[in-house]
């Protein structure tokens, strides 16, 4: 099988620090990986590099064997790859399922008309509808998006994600900023995302029980390399990566 993302040498240099250096992985179809490291180590760059809001001082991203590395973010979302943070606005004075609607009508690229044809509304209504099942915010369709707890706000942003129907979500630690009781929500829905089966996901996250519960794959980035990447057990095993447990690698871990 082809691997659907695959990074060649990658690299990115901030003057002269090099935050993402000469990293080359595959990613394949339909898998979970998380990508772990310590504040600073390039996780986020890395994430920047492969939806195009960076660009790289060396090396290529692949996707599906094409080489994507001078696209822009928009054309990288239209080609399958799908970040949070790329959803231009949740409309704090709409509702949720307006918001979800409106992610919805986006993908099917109907922007300006608000009411195409009643069965096309319909049916944009029925797909947010499913989303924030997906999501568990079904409770919430009719509370206005400023007035989400934070978790619930992070649970809309994923609908609007899935919305977009990417094959390639990049999840840039969906827990941050959460309460300890929020985060088992978070949990649940993701691991319905994964249990749909017909998505890659890419995650960043410190918190390691939920990397250990989600990923079939861990990447390790330390200091803007990779370190290791492998089965979570082998990684967990890993000499390397235990001495950089030990040398305080999760000090900020929550
Ligand atoms: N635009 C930029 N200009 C200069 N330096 C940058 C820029 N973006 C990132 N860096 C630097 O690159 C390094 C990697 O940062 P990055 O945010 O990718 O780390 P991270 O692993 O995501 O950390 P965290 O876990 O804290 O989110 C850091 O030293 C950071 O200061």
């Amino acid at each position: 099988m082809e691997p659907i993302l695959e990074t060649r040498d990658l690299t990115v240099a901030f003057g002269g620090h090099t935050a993402v250096g000469g990293v080359s992985v595959k990613v394949m179809p339909r898998t979970f990986t998380s990508i772990i490291g310590p504040n600073g180590a390039g996780k986020t760059t890395f994430f920047n590099l492969l939806s195009g809001q960076l660009r790289p001082t060396g090396g290529q991203v692949l996707l599906g064997g094409k080489d994507i590395t001078s696209l822009s973010p928009a054309r990288r979302t239209r080609m399958g790859i799908g970040r949070s943070f790329q959803i231009t606005n949740v409309f704090p004075s709409l509702t949720v399922l307006e918001n979800v609607r409106l992610a919805v009508q986006a993908q099917a690229g109907i922007y300006y008309k608000l009411f195409a044809s009643p069965a096309k509304y319909a049916a944009f209504e029925e797909k947010a509808h499913a989303l924030l099942e997906t999501v568990l915010l079904k409770g919430k369709n009719a509370s206005l998006a400023k007035h989400l707890a934070h978790g619930e706000k992070r649970k809309l942003e994923i609908a609007m994600l899935l919305a977009l129907e990417t094959e390639l979500l990049l999840l840039d630690e969906p827990t941050a900023g959460m309460s300890l009781e929020e985060v088992p929500a978070i949990l649940e829905v993701i691991r319905k995302i994964k249990a749909e089966g017909n998505r890659t996901i890419l995650l960043i996250e410190h918190k390691m029980d939920m990397v250990l519960d989600l990923s079939d794959r861990l990447m390790v980035l330390f200091h803007g390399k990779l370190l290791a990447e492998d089965t979570p057990e082998t990684i967990m095993q890993d000499e390397r990566v235990q001495s950089a447990y030990l040398g305080g690698m999760y000090d900020d871990a929550s």
